[in-house]
């Protein structure tokens, strides 16, 4: 027998660190954990047995057994499942399986610096520590383990401080045995009941066998059959917790749990949760989701592409279909015609269901909550999916100007002003930089209520959906505001403007002297209180998708912006005090600084580098020194 030392993964050893000081106030759950983990490697085996029985015929019946050695204060967890051979042990056991996981503990090690790692190691809770949950109960985890269709067998071994050794073992039984020496004072975990309570409590829902104790005398501990196929009323909130977080591999409450059988051309029976908080890779870009998919009880893929839309990646949860084939090939799934069938009807029921939630305005707090989790994941939908559109619209809710709370699109309507003929949008990167928008000044004085958009998804569904009800989305920060039809609000008394013919000449000469970097200089319809602000020419590219674009590298850094135009408020007192200097004699040049400094404050509350940022401070500070002259 030889025997290689190796490290744990740097993420690992900080785990494994959190881990041996209690992250859970109940260690128990090491229990769940590892035979969850039992559980999913005979998952593994059956589905590949379809193609190959030869993995599975000299051991057919797939188990978990729980075998305690009182004298040795051993609890083994033992599988007939798939195994591990090196390979697989160094990979799965020395490093950090999962890439959320990984990516959080490098995470963490940065901000504990700063002092915040108490609350990330509540945090941790989120992203599971699986298999080293063991440490939490042990100081000592042994793992003999033989892959199914192998015949050299392998002893992995660690006391949790940074290393492990790996040596061969021969004659193992196929599957993976597990066993912890345990601590001083968890002797509870070597009671039997104290075992059957804890995995009727987490793992009941468990499809196969977990049994007491070995050979003949063995005990089942769960009912062991498949839970989706339970009828409802046999199965507790408490149970349908338990398996959202085997399946899901989560650790929040479900937000929603869907539990249905679908009868007729085609059968399948789904039991999908929402998630009520946001799992970390949410924004992947694949878009992939999770949901489980099993063919007449046996588990096929976990990413089966198209039985899913991708704007319901949140889902979690298992898809059981009694007519695909058994011996399909994962690749093969996705041309499946009835792949489609089961897509469309779960689409349709899932989005019906969250109408429902939607609709119910005594539980609005509710639905707030998964919105703020997954709303701009559902706003994908608005232009991948055509055909459900329009649940879609009645699912989204906005924050607006109206007040702190969200609003839907048939509120909005509710509330438009007489004369006003769209839906006002305005889009930026946060919410209170937005409420400050100069561009809102106008519609704040109306009464007319915006709807302010923060996810960068908003400038794609905007666009291609294009109005609601007949009603046009319109961004406050492009073309002409239409407010002078809006009725409403309190109009400033007309003596305090200055006329068209009194701006003028400030207009021409402001345009001179701007006109290789703004599009127009026009008195302004919607500001009221600042001098000036920038705008999109009606059919340009919102000013805030641009910025957007550029931050993602989707338009060069040097890409020529599209030229804006200046918009100035003619009630405004610099203004007005402009416009008279204006008609002066020799105007131009005394403005020449007065033109430049007006279109970077504009900038400048756009949230836009300037792109000269010395000029600026060089003619601020003469204007304040003639000002303090
Ligand atoms: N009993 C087992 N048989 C075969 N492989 C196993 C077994 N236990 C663990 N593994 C392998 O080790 C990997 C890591 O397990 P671990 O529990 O740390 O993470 P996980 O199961 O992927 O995620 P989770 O955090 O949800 O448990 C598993 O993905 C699996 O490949």
């Amino acid at each position: 027998m030889t025997e290689e030392r190796l490290s744990f993964q740097a993420e690992v050893s900080r785990l494994l660190d959190i881990v041996a000081h209690s992250l859970y106030s109940e260690k128990e759950v090491f229990l769940r954990e590892l035979v969850s983990n039992a559980s999913d490697a005979c998952d593994r085996l059956r589905y590949a047995a379809l193609t190959q029985p030869e993995l599975s015929a000299d051991d057919p019946n797939l188990k978990v057994r729980l075998i305690v050695d009182k004298e040795a204060r051993t609890l083994t967890v033992a599988d007939n499942g798939i195994g591990m051979n090196r390979e697989d042990l160094v990979e799965n056991l020395g490093t950090i399986a999962r890439s959320g996981t990984a990516a959080f503990m490098r995470n963490l090690k940065d901000s504990a610096k700063e002092g915040d790692a108490k609350k990330d190691v509540n945090l941790i809770g989120q992203f599971g520590v699986g298999f080293y949950s063991a440490f939490m109960v042990a100081d000592r985890v042994e793992v003999l383990t033989r892959k199914a269709g192998e015949t050299q067998g392998w002893r992995w071994l660690s006391d949790g401080k940074g290393e492990f050794t790996i040596s061969d073992v021969a004659d193992l039984p196929r599957g993976t045995q597990i066993t912890l020496h345990l601590r001083e004072g968890d002797d509870e975990y070597l009671e039997e009941h104290r075992l059957s309570a804890i995995v009727r409590k987490y793992s009941d829902h468990i499809a196969i066998p977990i049994l007491f104790g070995d050979g003949e005398e063995a005990k089942p501990l769960n009912s062991a059959s498949a839970l989706w196929m339970r009828s409802k009323n046999e199965i507790t909130a408490e149970q349908y917790k338990e398996f959202y977080h085997h399946v899901g591999h989560a650790f929040d409450d479900p937000w929603l749990t869907l539990h249905w059988r679908a009868e007729g051309a085609i059968e399948y029976t789904n039991l999908l949760f929402v998630p009520s908080s946001k799992p970390f890779d949410l924004f992947d870009p694949k878009r992939a989701h999770r949901v489980k998919l099993y063919v007449k009880r046996v588990f096929i893929t976990d990413s089966a592409e198209g039985l899913l839309p991708p704007y319901l990646r949140f889902l979690r949860g298992v898809v059981d279909s009694e007519d695909l084939p058994l011996n399909i090939s994962r690749e093969m799934l996705q041309h499946n015609p009835m792949l489609a069938k089961i897509r469309a009807g779960i689409t349709r029921r899932v989005l019906s269901e969250l109408g429902k939630k939607a609709r119910d305005t005594e539980k609005a707090e509710e639905y707030a909550a998964f919105w703020e989790n997954f709303g701009a994941v559902l706003k994908e939908g608005l232009y991948d999916d055509y055909e459900h559109r329009d649940d879609l619209l009645k699912l989204m809710r906005f924050r607006s100007t109206a007040g702190d709370g969200l609003v839907s699109l048939e509120e909005y309507l509710g509330r438009m002003k007489e004369g006003q003929e769209a839906i006002f949008t305005i889009s930026g990167d946060d919410i209170e930089t937005l409420k400050r928008s100069p561009q809102l000044e106008g519609f704040k004085a109306k009464g007319v209520e915006v709807l302010l958009l923060t996810d960068p998804v908003d400038e794609f569904w905007v666009p291609s959906v294009g109005s609601f009800q007949d009603k046009p989305f319109k961004s406050v920060t492009r073309g002409g505001a239409d407010l002078g039809k809006i009725q409403g609000g309190e109009e400033k008394p007309a003596e305090e403007k200055a006329s068209e013919g009194e701006l003028t000449d400030l207009l021409v000469l402001l345009k001179l002297t701007l006109q290789d970097v703004v599009k127009d200089v026009r008195p302004s319809e919607r500001l009221t209180d600042s001098a000036v602000c920038l705008v999109a020419d009606e059919n340009d590219m919102d000013m805030h998708l641009e910025r957007l674009l550029k931050q993602h590298k989707q338009l060069g850094m040097d890409a020529p912006a599209a030229k804006r135009i200046l918009e100035v408020n003619p009630a405004h007192p610099l203004i007005k005090r402009l416009a008279e200097r204006a008609k002066a004699s020799g105007a131009a040049t005394s403005l020449d600084d007065a033109a430049w400094l007006l279109l970077d404050q504009a900038r400048i509350v756009e949230g836009e580098a300037l792109p000269d940022p010395a000029a600026f401070a060089r003619r601020l500070a003469s204007a304040m020194e003639k000002g303090l002259a």
